[in-house]
């Protein structure tokens, strides 16, 4: 991340955005269809097998937009809500509250309780079918495990472009600032992309306020990026005290056994 003041260098920080956001678009908009759908469906596979999904109790996701070529999340959407409610991860999704960049993350446990607003994104009501405000991810009393991040060029250094509203950046900001007043720990920012949308390291400028992710998934698999994702790629995660338990127990086992036969 670097600092910028100069306000001639953020022009031009802002500018290689846009030149590069309006090649991605076209790209995107080009792609083989047969294509995009295959890299969908390999993409929510990935997600939808991996140890970090699913050891996920409370999450944010995007939900995909066709006309804006998003990576597909019907399918891990789908999956979330088809569980009991009672037995479900707490899925939260994008409301646009303004034209500041303000967004919230709002709760919802069924597709029903989606409706397609001004861009034609499905976005959750305020309030749900009971009437009852929705909750916003802001107020629930624990921990985020997981975003899943939409967004329009990524690199394997972690460096995301959106659609340039800076509704993700400012929530992502807002949200680590009060994970680090609860101490909590962050939860893993994974973005989705096809594979015509990582570019090369230094392509894409940056500025201070944008968030890097942890990790990637395209359909050429998980890509982690800082340390907790390749430690959360893994299925299993032993850590020392955890390994010495598991041999003394073994140690243990085979003492009772063999005093049991003597
Ligand atoms: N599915 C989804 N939901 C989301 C976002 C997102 O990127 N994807 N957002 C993330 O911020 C917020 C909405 N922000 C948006 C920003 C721009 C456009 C859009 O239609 N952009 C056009 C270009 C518009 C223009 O510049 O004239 C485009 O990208 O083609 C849509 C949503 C909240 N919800
Ligand atoms: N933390 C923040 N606080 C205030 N403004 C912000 C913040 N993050 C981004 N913005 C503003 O949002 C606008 C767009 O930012 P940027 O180009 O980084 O968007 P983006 O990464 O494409 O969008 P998004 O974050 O929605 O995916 C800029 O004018 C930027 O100043």
């Amino acid at each position: 991340m670097t600092t910028n003041n100069d306000p001639r260098e953020v022009e031009a920080i802002f500018q290689r955005k846009r030149s590069l956001r309006s090649k991605l678009r076209k790209e995107l908009q080009n792609m083989d269809p047969i294509r995009r759908s295959e890299e969908d469906i390999a993409i929510q596979s990935i997600v939808l097998g991996a140890p970090w999904f699913q050891a996920s109790k409370i999450l944010c996701a995007y939900i995909s937009c066709a006309a804006l070529r998003e990576v597909d999340t019907s399918r891990i959407i789908s999956e979330v809500l088809s569980k009991p409610v009672e037995d479900q991860k707490k899925l939260y999704v994008p409301r646009v509250e303004d034209r500041n960049s303000n967004m919230r993350m709002l709760r919802i446990s069924n597709v029903n309780d989606l409706t397609a607003n001004s861009m034609h994104i499905l976005e959750p009501s305020l309030v749900d079918s009971d009437g009852k405000q929705r909750e916003d991810v802001m107020e629930v009393g624990d921990p985020l495990d997981l975003f899943i991040l939409p967004g329009l060029v990524f690199d394997k250094s972690g460096r995301r472009l959106g659609r340039g509203g800076g509704y993700y950046d400012l929530f992502l900001a807002k949200y680590q600032e009060l994970a680090k007043k609860k101490k909590w720990k962050q939860p893993l920012h994974v973005a989705l992309s096809y594979s015509l949308q990582i570019v090369k390291e230094g392509d894409i400028a940056v500025t201070s306020n944008d968030v890097p992710v942890d990790a990637l998934v395209s359909p050429a698999g998980y890509i982690p990026i800082s340390q907790v994702a390749s430690d959360s790629g893994k299925s299993r995660q032993y850590t020392y005290p955890a390994m010495i338990f598991a041999v003394g127990t073994y140690f243990n086992v085979i003492l009772e056994l063999e005093h049991i036969s003597m």
